[in-house]
């Protein structure tokens, strides 16, 4: 089954108004090669000022709470992310994991939140350095995907991203070997859940994604898009692997 690439930035907790002239340089780019998915995941609030003038660029929020309103202090719902102007919200980041102590399941809770107010999903996936060493990397992400996949998950509304924690922010990548073995075992274990919707879900590679590596590893067998956090935060950086994905 052929997949369309997806080319994702995350811009973390980075991004103010000023910004916004980087966001419209990506979308520019976006509408020059309409052949692949871009996504930009802002600040949310930067959601509704990007969203105005997008075009073809997805704007997307980096969190969603999984109930769809009551007393939950700073949090926000994936209804105020659709209306905002999102299509699209990560769930399940590493970064999260770690500094909210989310887990699988509140991944699969939020992705199943956000599928019912309308918005797509890049659920991410990926192992602790530890992890790796130990030999446990495939043993974690299966055990990832079995908690956080919903059952009816299929490529119209679902993506995973496999993001190492041990790559992220470090300069430091899997080789495209070991990204293109984590992707098939990734993508069996969906199938066991949910059938042959798998062959359609596209599965991302995201940690130290660059401009200089990007040709690789949007190559690699069962990679069908990155998923980008620091060099998605400039058009300069950025626009260079948006390219790299619309030649492969
Ligand atoms: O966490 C990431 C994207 O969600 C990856 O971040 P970097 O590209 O900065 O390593």
């Amino acid at each position: 089954m052929t997949r369309r690439k997806l080319v994702a930035g995350n811009w973390k907790m980075h991004g103010m108004r000023a910004d916004l002239v980087e966001v419209e340089a990506i979308a520019a780019a976006a509408a020059a090669h309409r052949q692949i998915d871009v996504v930009l995941a802002l600040p949310a609030t930067l959601i509704g000022p990007a969203a105005a003038y997008a075009g073809p660029l997805a704007i997307g929020g980096q969190d969603c709470h999984a109930n769809p309103k009551g007393a939950h202090t700073g949090c926000l719902s994936a209804a105020m992310l659709h209306e905002a102007g999102a299509s699209v919200v990560i769930v399940g980041h590493s970064e999260r994991r770690a500094d909210q102590n989310e887990t699988s399941q509140d991944a699969w809770a939020k992705a199943e939140a956000a599928r019912a107010a309308g918005l797509r999903v890049i659920l991410c996936c990926g192992e602790t350095e530890a992890e790796r060493d130990a030999g446990r990397a495939e043993r974690v992400v299966q055990a990832q995907i079995e908690k956080s996949v919903p059952e009816d998950a299929n490529g119209d509304w679902f993506t995973l991203a496999y993001e190492p924690r041990w790559a992220i922010g470090t300069g430091r990548t899997p080789t495209p070997e070991e990204i293109a073995s984590i992707h098939a075992i990734a993508r069996a274990k969906m199938r066991q859940l949910v059938g042959d919707a798998a062959g359609g879900i596209r599965i991302l590679y995201g940690g130290s994604v660059t401009g200089d590596n990007a040709a690789s590893i949007l190559a690699t067998p069962e990679v069908d898009g990155a998923l980008v956090g620091g060099a998605s935060l400039t058009a300069a950086k950025f626009v260079p692997i948006i390219e790299a994905a619309a030649a492969v």
